[in-house]
């Protein structure tokens, strides 16, 4: 072996034996200290305890480890001793910001697990988003209400977004008696949660906060993937096939997509690859050009050339720099302060035109722009995603009962564990453009890098 070989080899040999540390999860007794713990109601529940206690409990010793943070995660399930006992737990749960299938079975979920796991029977559902906590009066929830509700898209607590007023919220959990705040939302949400369990921490209240990591995008990080993601990929699958057929059967046809994803484009990236279909994907994190070499419009008229038709899908958050914006649009924002986009599908379709027309003039051109925006996520979740919710609340809710708080439910390579609220809701989770997946994506679809040489 050569020495610059053995000397690329040592920092990765390294690298295996980093130790990990185990990641502290916030508890109710750090700030508690008169709290007692009790004995598992699940010692006496026959259906769930089928294990007779062996092995039935997660100890200190389960961890999940992730290769991607580098930290142990305590694993998610019943513990030993819970911190909360059943006639006193009154149960707020909120869904917040936008859509996501799925977000109905958690919520079913969370109301038929408290109920039948533990026998905790004052559950209810907090409606209209964040606001409602101080704006609205909470909905009595119980498993005959909800026993239909993994069927329904959308969520039947309803959501918005903004809203977030921190004291009033926290005013209102407390002056309402409630003990185990459940709460479901994405990225935004997960930052409002951090704050409202800080603050409830600050006035050293017995209350325990957990998140429900919600988003249709799958841009939050740590965990393996969100809910609903997976029902919205196939979703898509359906513009991304009409857009084929629209394309085919014109003269010169480009089928144009434009799917969700406003920083991160998970979802346009895995329609394309699950398709087959389609030419060129284009996402948030990777800059394009239209004009001159290596550019889009010098690679769609190769193709249109090799093949007479193209199937361009692109994710709403890409090219946001490079669309004009009036000032006025550029302070556009939503009740949440998220930026307004711009339409980069009606964008790309006159550009598309004006540069066909420019190039090529009299010769026939067609593009065909179909934009199934709410139609991927207003949906009920498929099989997977059901399964995935319900470990998720039921993760949940062995965690609240079990004391601890702060923390979100999540898979990390495949295992159920519990994460802080607050390193969840600062992690993002970007499509990696210079790793495997994305030479898969450029395998499959032969699209440029769109690096200027
Ligand atoms: N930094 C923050 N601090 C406190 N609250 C926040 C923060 N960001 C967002 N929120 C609140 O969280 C709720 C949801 O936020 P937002 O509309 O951004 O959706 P989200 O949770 O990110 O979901 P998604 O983007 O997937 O639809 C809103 O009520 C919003 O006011
Ligand atoms: O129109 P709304 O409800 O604000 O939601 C649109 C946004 O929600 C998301 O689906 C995230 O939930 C984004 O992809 C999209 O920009
Ligand atoms: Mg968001």
């Amino acid at each position: 072996m050569d020495d610059s070989s053995s000397s690329h080899q040592l920092p990765i040999v390294t690298h295996l034996f980093e130790p990990i540390k185990l990641k502290k999860l916030p508890h109710l007794t750090h700030y508690i200290s008169n709290l007692q713990p009790l004995p598992n109601p699940l010692d006496h529940n026959p259906y769930f305890n089928t294990l007779h206690l062996q092995n039935f409990y997660i100890t200190p010793n389960d961890v999940v480890l992730s290769h991607a943070t580098r930290f142990a995660y305590r694993t998610a399930g019943p513990r030993n001793n819970v911190y909360f006992n059943p006639p006193e737990v009154r149960v707020a749960i909120v869904t917040c910001g936008g859509l996501c299938p799925g977000l109905n079975t958690v919520i079913r979920e969370l109301v038929v697990g408290l109920w039948n796991l533990y026998g905790n029977r004052e559950i209810f559902g907090i409606t209209g988003g964040y606001r409602g906590f101080y704006s609205t009066e909470p909905v009595p929830l119980n498993p005959s209400i909800v026993h239909y509700w993994h069927n329904k898209g959308g969520t039947l607590l309803q959501t918005s977004r903004g809203g977030f007023d921190l004291c009033k919220i926290v005013d209102a959990i407390q002056n309402r008696g409630f003990n185990q705040v459940y709460i479901i939302g994405g990225d935004g949400t997960m930052r409002g949660a951090v704050k409202i369990f800080n603050e409830i921490r600050q006035r050293k209240l017995n209350i325990a906060v957990v998140g429900i990591p919600k988003t249709v995008d799958n841009d939050i990080g740590i965990i393996d993937r969100s809910f609903g993601f997976q029902t919205a990929v196939e979703m898509a699958q359906q513009a991304i096939s009409a857009a084929h057929v629209e394309a085919e059967s014109a003269v010169n046809g480009i089928g144009l997509v434009k799917l969700m994803g406003r920083s991160t484009g998970h979802i346009a990236l895995h329609a394309t690859l699950s398709s087959r279909d389609v030419d060129c994907c284009l996402i948030p994190e990777l800059d394009f050009y239209l004009e001159g070499k290596g550019g889009l419009f010098e690679f769609l008229d190769q193709r249109l050339k090799e093949n007479g038709h193209a199937v361009l899908v692109v994710a709403e958050g890409a090219g946001q720099d490079i669309i004009p914006r009036t000032d006025s649009q550029k302070e556009e924002r939503d009740e949440s302060g998220n930026l307004v986009f711009l339409d980069v599908g009606v964008w790309l379709k006159s550009e598309l035109k004006r540069w066909w027309d420019r190039e090529h003039p009299g010769e026939l051109f067609t593009v065909k722009y179909i934009d199934p925006t709410y139609m991927i996520r207003a949906v009920h979740a498929n099989a997977t995603d059901n399964l995935y919710c319900t470990l998720l609340a039921h993760s949940a809710i062995h965690g609240v009962m079990g004391g601890y708080t702060g923390f979100v439910a999540g898979p990390i390579n495949g295992n159920y564990a519990y994460i802080p609220l607050e390193d969840v809701a600062c992690a993002n989770n970007p499509v990696n453009t210079k790793d495997h997946n994305w030479s898969w994506v450029r395998s499959v679809t032969n699209q440029p890098d769109f690096l200027k040489s």
